[in-house]
């Protein structure tokens, strides 16, 4: 990779994070409140960290990505049909979903979420970049069961203000870390689930033994999540065999011609 083309990649997570910064007060000024709330309140939170813990106990617990492009891969899968693949990684044995509802870069939405409720009784992770409470209740009135932090877009103030208010909205926390550092910050916001990824969100480079080394100082208690860069059985063993009992898939799913039946030989 050339040297122009690295600081680029360098910097889409601040891109990314300052965007979202700017668009949430868009947002939240278009709001009917009154509305979220009564949309927040219309369902129960389906359990997520319960969901993985449960399938851990048995093997593979997949967290089963719905996305459609991203910053490093492009466009990954034309024609996106949520409603088809929740039905399908459900029934192929995705112990919950991820729903990327990022528009400008992930090609995402909340409709996606929203489709993926309606199709299946699976609990679903809004995946976005959160930066502001307001994403919280608008992520449990779209039907999402958890939200994902990102340790490394976030001071620590806001980690535990949105902390906070997912717990107030009986939404689970994936906390996602990339070292040590961050390991340490996690710590203090008693998470349901610390996810390492294997990607590190500057260079993009993918790094399974990285993550495993990392994994040995997440709190014992969690729910040890593996993100990003998995790609087939042998990479889910290795992982597992490490201390991972749970697994963020996305891109390997969504390039397969039938991702429930990538999904099957994944967990096989
Ligand atoms: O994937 C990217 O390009 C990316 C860029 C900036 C921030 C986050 C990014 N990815 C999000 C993820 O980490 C993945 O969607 C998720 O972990 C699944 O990974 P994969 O199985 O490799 O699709």
């Amino acid at each position: 990779m050339t040297e122009a083309a690295e600081i680029e990649k360098k910097m889409y997570l601040p891109e990314i994070v300052a965007f979202h910064r700017q668009d949430v007060e868009r947002r939240k000024a278009e709001a009917d409140f009154a509305a979220l709330e009564l949309a927040a309140s219309a369902h129960e939170p389906r359990g997520f960290a319960r969901a993985l813990r449960e399938k851990a106990k048995t093997g593979p617990a997949v967290i089963a990505e719905i996305k459609k492009a991203s910053p490093s891969k492009g466009l990954i899968r034309e024609n996106l049909d949520p409603t088809a693949l929740a039905i399908e990684l459900e029934a192929a044995g995705a112990a919950v979903l991820s729903v990327l509802t990022d528009e400008p870069y992930f090609q995402g939405s909340l409709g996606n979420l929203r489709a993926a409720r309606a199709a299946c009784k699976l609990p679903l992770l809004r995946k976005d970049f959160m930066v502001d409470p307001f994403q919280v209740l608008e992520a449990r009135a779209n039907g999402a069961d958890a939200i994902l932090l990102i340790v490394a877009a976030l001071n620590d103030i806001e980690l535990r203000t949105l902390r906070e208010e997912a717990r107030r909205y009986g939404l689970d926390v994936l906390c996602e870390v990339h070292d040590a550092e961050e390991v340490e910050r996690a710590r203090a916001l008693d998470c349901e689930c610390v996810g390492v990824n294997t990607r590190d969100l500057k260079t993009f480079h993918v790094s399974l033994d990285r993550a495993i080394e990392l994994s040995q100082s997440l709190p014992a208690d969690v729910i040890r999540v593996a993100e990003s860069g998995i790609t087939g059985r042998e990479d889910v063993q290795r992982m597992r065999a490490a201390g991972f009992g749970a697994f963020l898939i996305g891109e390997s799913l969504m390039r397969a011609e039938r991702p429930g039946e990538a999904l099957k030989a994944l967990l096989s």
